[in-house]
């Protein structure tokens, strides 16, 4: 059977200091980076063997695929970055405490720039040094790609082609790839692989650094998905990330 693993990297500064992240290139924290171990060492008991992996230009993301690898001892294999598999750009969002934001604006306004489908939070204005036009890492891409912010549909518009014309297609030399990303690019690819509606992929909220496995037929359709651990865990940890844009 082949097997795609999907894997949001560990806990970031930001996480832990509740703030929209989105292009921002944040680092993990310790607990993350402890996260991520876990994760790399649940993988080695359950067996899996990734031929080739995946992840982003952003370092939260490119740390913890290194250190799942190293858990495997397959720190040899092939890994292809790429801004494809970056976060939801967040736009004016970016470095604002979640919970503030949600004090300032309310809780529904935060739902709807967390989780709609197809709004997208304030651009960044062209001469804003966060524009990713003044990033060295993005120089090979043109402007018009470049996002000044993003809609969970705009960056869905962003991931799948990669997806399509990239992953997929190497599942037919290897029966495993991991992909590191993050929350939003992520599910935003989980919804094409279930086809979840729009409405209800904004329900789904995905934990930092718990595999999310997905099973393949001999023709590349999608037939089972499960986590790694433990149900419940999972459960609470995914309404923790709910929570986060909530005034509490
Ligand atoms: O801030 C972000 O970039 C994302 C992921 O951490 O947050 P949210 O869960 O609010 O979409």
């Amino acid at each position: 059977m082949k097997k795609i693993v999907l894997l949001r990297h560990g806990e970031s500064v930001w996480n832990r200091e509740n703030r929209f992240t989105g292009w921002t290139d944040v680092d993990l924290s310790e607990k993350g980076v402890a996260e991520a171990v876990k994760a790399g060492e649940t993988l080695r008991k359950e067996g899996f063997h990734f031929g080739r992996a995946y992840t982003s230009y952003l370092k939260r993301a490119v740390k913890t695929l290194d250190v799942v690898l190293d858990r495997m001892d397959r720190d040899w294999i092939p890994v292809t970055k790429t801004w494809r598999l970056n976060e939801k750009h967040y736009g004016m969002l970016q470095g604002l405490n979640k919970r503030d934001t949600a004090e300032k604006y309310g809780d529904e306004q935060v739902y709807v720039w967390r989780r709609s489908y197809d709004v997208a939070p304030a651009p960044l204005p062209e001469d804003d040094p966060r524009n990713p036009r003044f990033d060295p890492r993005y120089a090979g891409i043109p402007d018009a790609a470049l996002p000044r912010t993003e809609s969970l549909k705009d960056t869905v518009a962003r991931t799948m082609p990669y997806w399509e014309c990239e992953i997929l297609p190497a599942l037919a030399r290897h029966d495993e790839l991991l992909v590191v990303a993050h929350g939003n690019s992520l599910r935003g690819i989980i919804k094409n692989l279930k086809g979840i509606s729009d409405e209800a992929i904004s329900e789904f909220n995905l934990p930092t650094a718990v595999p999310y496995v997905f099973e393949f037929d001999e023709g590349l359709g999608c037939v089972k998905d499960y986590f790694l651990g433990d149900p419940a865990e999972i459960a609470s940890l995914m309404e923790a990330v709910a929570n986060q844009g909530r005034r509490g």
